[in-house]
């Protein structure tokens, strides 16, 4: 029986896939697996009986992976999952940016009474005049999941679409579109284009890439769209931009007191995943990963330990080990298995930074003694036994 707490609501669809072999439970502390959205892991202490994180959603910046790699740890996310619902909040920031539905929405509901407002409205609507979007430059910073999916509507939609990705991975580039304009040095999306969206992780790396600096290489009146992290952008830049008038609109999906109710600033709350299929999508994507990982020892889609499948164990029984990516391990392993007289039948062996990870298929159970021997070498950070 595995113990799971929910730190965020997530779809009962997705839960639903959880059978009885599972057992919800109110209190983190006694949970052998999280699922989470955004909230803040960093606060919480992370207990040694936790063997897995899954983030029902892509950012992982609010989960300790580091930590949690050295404690042997697995944490998963849902790449793409949610994509397709951000990527429509994305074209809608746009069109938000670009004709003032917000102002002729709001003059409606003011001028509700108003008996003459068939007659009024047609004077009035020349305050909420706009542009098109189609025919317009748009760069994107981030070329994932997201990014592809922004490119490619926005192609559809008209829109000259400039993409920016170092990493790209061969996945993302077979998806994108081939009208996409491939833009090596970022700069050139700054001088180029009308709207900017970025959708690149938080990382040391990434923090604060928007800023004063490339802010003053953009043309003036350019929208900027932040459907990523605000700490991406520097936000006390971007008001000071909006009030010069360099900056249009800045579009973004995290409200803080620094942007929050600042004139040309719209600010959704979080509504990026907010969707019924985006919620149903990352849960079962979580769900099933999580059951993979805690019956069987698969990883996939990890972000603190390499992808690895061994299918159901059809041997005796089936080890898991997490050690550090040095050398001298495996043959440590086979040695003292060896010494027990236990055959390996299958195994294999991958590692991520300074974690690798270990799935042993053997031809008889391992007792508590052979484990344990294991479980002391130093390098070993946790071993579990799924079969
Ligand atoms: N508003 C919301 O509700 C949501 C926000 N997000 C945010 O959007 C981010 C992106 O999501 P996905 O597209 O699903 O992730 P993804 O992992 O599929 O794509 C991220 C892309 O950024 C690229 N990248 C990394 N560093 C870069 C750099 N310095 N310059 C240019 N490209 C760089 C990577 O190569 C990758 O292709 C997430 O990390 C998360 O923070 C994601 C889902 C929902
Ligand atoms: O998937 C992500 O990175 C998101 O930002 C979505 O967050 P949420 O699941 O809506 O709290």
């Amino acid at each position: 029986m595995f113990k799971y707490n929910c730190l965020n609501p997530i779809s009962q669809v997705g839960l639903d896939y959880f059978d009885e072999k599972y057992e919800k439970v109110d209190d983190y502390k006694d949970a052998e697996a999280v699922l989470v959205r955004s909230a803040n892991m960093h606060e919480l202490e992370i207990k040694d009986n936790l063997l897995a994180v899954a983030r029902a959603g892509a950012g992982v910046n609010n989960i300790p992976s580091d930590l949690c790699a050295e404690k042997g740890i697995v944490v998963f996310n849902t790449p793409g999952a949610n994509a397709n619902g951000v990527k429509e909040l994305v074209i809608a920031g746009m069109l938000l940016a670009s004709r003032d539905l917000i102002g002729g929405i709001s003059w409606v509901n003011e001028n509700k009474e108003d008996p003459n407002i068939q007659k009024v409205v047609e004077k009035a609507k020349k305050s909420f005049a706009g542009g098109e979007i189609s025919g317009k430059k748009l760069g994107i910073i981030g070329l994932g999941a997201i990014g592809v999916r922004v490119a490619n509507a926005a192609t559809n939609l008209g829109m000259e679409v400039y993409g920016y990705d170092p990493y790209i991975s061969i996945d993302a580039a077979w998806s994108l579109s081939r009208s996409i304009k491939h833009i090596k040095n970022v700069e050139e999306i700054y001088k180029e284009c009308d709207f900017i969206t970025i959708h690149v992780p938080l990382l040391d790396s990434t923090k604060k890439m928007i800023d004063k600096s490339a802010i003053s290489l953009m043309k003036n009146d350019v929208v900027i769209l932040n459907f990523a992290r605000d700490l991406l952008v520097n936000e006390e830049d971007m008001v000071e931009a909006l009030k010069n008038g360099k900056v249009k609109k800045y579009v973004t999906d995290f409200p803080n007191p620094t942007v929050a109710g600042v004139e040309g600033i719209i600010a959704t709350p979080h509504l990026g995943a907010s969707t019924e299929e985006s919620e149903i999508n990352c849960a079962k994507m979580a769900v099933k990963q999580l059951k993979d990982y805690l019956e069987n020892g698969n990883i996939k889609n990890s972000v603190n330990y390499p992808s690895c499948n061994m299918g159901i164990c059809t041997d005796v029984s089936r080890i898991l080990i997490f050690h550090k990516n040095i050398k001298n391990m495996i043959s440590q392993f086979t040695t003292i298995l060896g010494k027990a007289d236990i055959n390996i039948c299958n195994m294999t062996n991958k590692s991520r930074g300074d974690s690798a990870y270990s799935i042993l298929d053997l031809d008889k159970v391992v007792n508590d003694n052979v484990l344990n021997e294991i479980k002391n070498i130093e390098e070993v950070l946790r071993i579990r036994v799924v079969k």
